[in-house]
């Protein structure tokens, strides 16, 4: 029986405008929170703006062409939606079979086996893609290990990418700790012994004068985002060389699950110069070159060139710099931020994050954005995250109207030498020097929370257990409802744990994570709702919203209003139970305002080169009929016709 998904999605699809929760018709692609009481969530869109090899994937359809609802019609019928736009494939057999972006596995139809002379490689019996995903969540969720449930994923990332998004987008609560923070952590660790499929690009050091001409072995020409790392410095876990890789493909997937970029527009990038890992230079199963990393203008040639040749091969692609070692992130970061499209995603990414989850806990205070200035905010760890997030709260605070040095006196940066004061301005970067205090040169944290009483504490030093309990009870003394933030990753790196938090401040914590921790029942019998203060909320959306208008860099305001687009997204809900992070089953719709923001500060900068009167008229509406959604397409072979 097939009858239309959009009476149901009317009732079903929910999205908030500024902090409310509203129902909106089926004519909206947004993914929304699944509730028991609703049939599950579709999103709607479909052919002919996502293009693939001259066919499409993406666009809105209208109401009248939308696919049966896959709850009531037969097992195998509802594979694709109505009136799409085929795909046209330049392979055919078991070459389709073998690649994830076009494989649909026992979801081919009948005709399409025919079509592309697969049928009998195939079993018979056809299935769609709702039995394809509950057949997947079965095996997740009987795995106990999150590491298995990871390689589980990634093995369905590498047969069938339309299935592996289709799971995240729907379940992104469950699966994002599994392909991502926490989790890609291990995953890192163990990259070499875990690896089976290429995925993405390596270039070495021995690939030096090569790289122009080795970016063509990428088998696509519209590539939109490059995320690339060094991995120098991968989460909290130090140097893990290419093993790094884990890191730029799991940022990928939300860019396409969270974000809504197709996945054959994403690439991720390992620059191997070598590492410093003791462990891995004589790991037998390392796969990276064993060698020590190469330093000074070595290194930065192997950037310069990597650079150099992504941008000549794509010339609009967004370059996201990712856990760079702090030594060098900064230099990259000015070096190329007004020359390419580029940001960096630890320093101005985590920035902007923390100042919309600090938009939030004032919020929840009670407070105005404005009193962000009136805050005394002690950073503890002073490398890319930490400093990244201290210019993008100071920047802030200037925005709302305090002098420079009005909001530097908010600040106290601490490292394990303890609080930054210019006794050290030497051996200080240019970040560190410019919130060096004039004083108390070395205090400790506890006297830095005992001297100048701070309302809330970031943690970026990727040390586990930093904040004690001494330390946190001393600062609940001088606050009513302090800031905690132990932003570092993953989990076992965590300055503190949300039940230690919520414990050592009866309750009376704001808290968000870097990495996710369950809610914490307390001992009045009520439940903290702990958040996640991670950069997967703003990166989707800012690289959607420069990727889509045409943005030639990254501004400093764009990432300022993408924060200012996050923080507006928590509604009155969610700040009423502890929350300062949106649900992250909402991370679509907020990656669109995220990106409607970005664009609005793009046009009002003269960056919008690509838009058209038509798109302008409604930025909303553009970016979603824009966003990828994993559905399948029916596929075409690619043939040349001679007469
Ligand atoms: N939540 C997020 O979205 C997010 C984003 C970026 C980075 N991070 C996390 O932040 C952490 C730091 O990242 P980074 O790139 O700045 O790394 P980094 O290694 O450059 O910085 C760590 C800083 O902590 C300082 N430090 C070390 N031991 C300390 C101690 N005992 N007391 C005080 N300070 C100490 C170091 O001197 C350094 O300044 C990592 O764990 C990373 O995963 C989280
Ligand atoms: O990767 C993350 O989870 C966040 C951040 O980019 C980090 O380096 O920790
Ligand atoms: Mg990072």
């Amino acid at each position: 029986m097939l009858r239309s998904a959009a009476p149901m999605l009317r009732r079903g699809m929910a999205r908030r405008t500024s902090g409310r929760v509203k129902v909106i018709g089926a004519a909206s692609t947004a993914v929304a929170p699944s509730s028991p009481s609703l049939p599950p969530r579709r999103t709607m869109t479909s052919g002919g703006g996502d293009r693939l090899r001259g066919s499409s994937w993406g666009e809105s359809i209208p109401d009248e062409h939308r696919e049966p609802d896959e709850e009531t019609e037969g097992e195998w019928e509802g594979c694709y939606r109505k009136f799409l736009t085929p795909i046209s494939v330049g392979s055919r057999g078991v070459e389709i079979l073998y690649n994830p972006l076009f494989n649909k596995g026992a979801a081919f139809k009948g005709g399409e086996r025919d079509r592309l002379r697969f049928r009998g490689l195939l079993p018979p019996r056809r299935m769609n893609i709702k039995i394809q995903k509950e057949r997947a969540l079965l095996e997740i969720r009987a795995e106990p290990d999150m590491i298995r449930k990871h390689i589980i994923l990634e093995d369905i990332h590498d047969r069938n990418e339309t299935l592996y998004h289709r799971i995240l987008i729907d379940h992104m609560e469950e699966m994002a700790p599994i392909i991502y923070t926490p989790t890609v952590g291990q995953a890192c660790s163990e990259f070499s012994v875990l690896y089976r499929r290429p995925r993405g690009m390596y270039f070495s050091a021995e690939d030096r004068g090569h790289m122009a001409a080795m970016v063509y072995n990428w088998p696509q020409n519209d590539v939109r985002v490059i995320v690339v790392t060094d991995g120098s410095r991968i989460l909290g876990l130090g140097d893990l060389g290419i093993n790094g890789m884990g890191i730029p493909i799991g940022k990928l997937s939300l860019y396409c699950a969270a974000g809504g970029i197709a996945p054959h527009r994403v690439l991720p990038v390992v620059l191997d110069v070598g590492t410093d890992n003791p462990a891995l230079l004589k790991d037998k199963f390392y796969l990276g070159l064993q060698r020590p990393r190469l330093q000074g203008s070595a290194y930065y040639q192997v950037i310069d060139e990597f650079i150099n040749a992504a941008a000549h091969r794509w010339p609009n692609v967004l370059i996201q710099f990712e856990d760079f070692s702090s030594d060098k992130a900064q230099t990259i970061l000015n070096k190329y931020r007004n020359e390419v499209l580029c940001f960096n995603d630890d320093i101005q990414g985590t920035g902007a994050t923390s100042l919309a989850g600090i938009l939030g806990a004032l919020r929840a205070r009670g407070e105005s954005p404005r009193s962000l200035g009136d805050q005394r905010i002690l950073i503890v760890g002073a490398g890319s995250a930490g400093m990244g997030v201290a210019q993008v709260l100071y920047q802030a605070m200037i925005e709302h109207g305090r002098s420079p040095e009005e909001a530097k006196d908010c600040f106290f940066v601490a490292d394990e030498r303890g609080l930054l004061a210019s006794d050290r301005l030497g051996r200080l970067s240019p970040e560190q020097a410019m919130f060096a205090r004039d004083g108390d040169g070395g205090l400790s944290l506890r006297e830095i929370v005992n001297k100048y009483k701070p309302t809330m504490i970031l943690g970026m030093s990727a040390v586990g257990g930093l904040f004690t309990e001494d330390l946190i009870r001393d600062m609940a003394k001088h606050c009513d409802r302090p800031i905690i933030f132990p932003l570092s990753n993953p989990t076992s790196k965590a300055e503190c744990t949300a039940e230690q938090a919520v414990k050592w401040t009866d309750g009376r914590c704001i808290f968000a994570s870097g990495s996710p921790f369950d809610p914490v029942e307390m001992e009045n019998g009520k439940t903290f709702y702990p958040t996640q203060c991670n950069n997967m909320f703003i990166f989707p959306g800012i690289g959607v919203g420069v990727t889509l208008c045409g943005a030639k860099t990254v501004t400093d305001r764009m990432l300022y209003v993408a924060a200012e687009a996050l923080a507006n997204y928590l509604s009155e809900e969610e700040l009423a139970l502890g929350k300062v992070f949106p649900n992250l089953s909402t991370i679509r719709d907020v990656s669109k305002k995220v990106a409607v923001a970005v664009i609005e500060e793009a046009i009002r900068t003269g960056q919008s080169s690509k838009l058209s009167e038509k798109d302008l008229r409604d930025l909303d509406a553009f970016v979603q009929s824009k966003m990828y959604d994993p559905i399948y397409v029916p596929l075409i072979e690619k043939r040349t016709i001679t007469i």
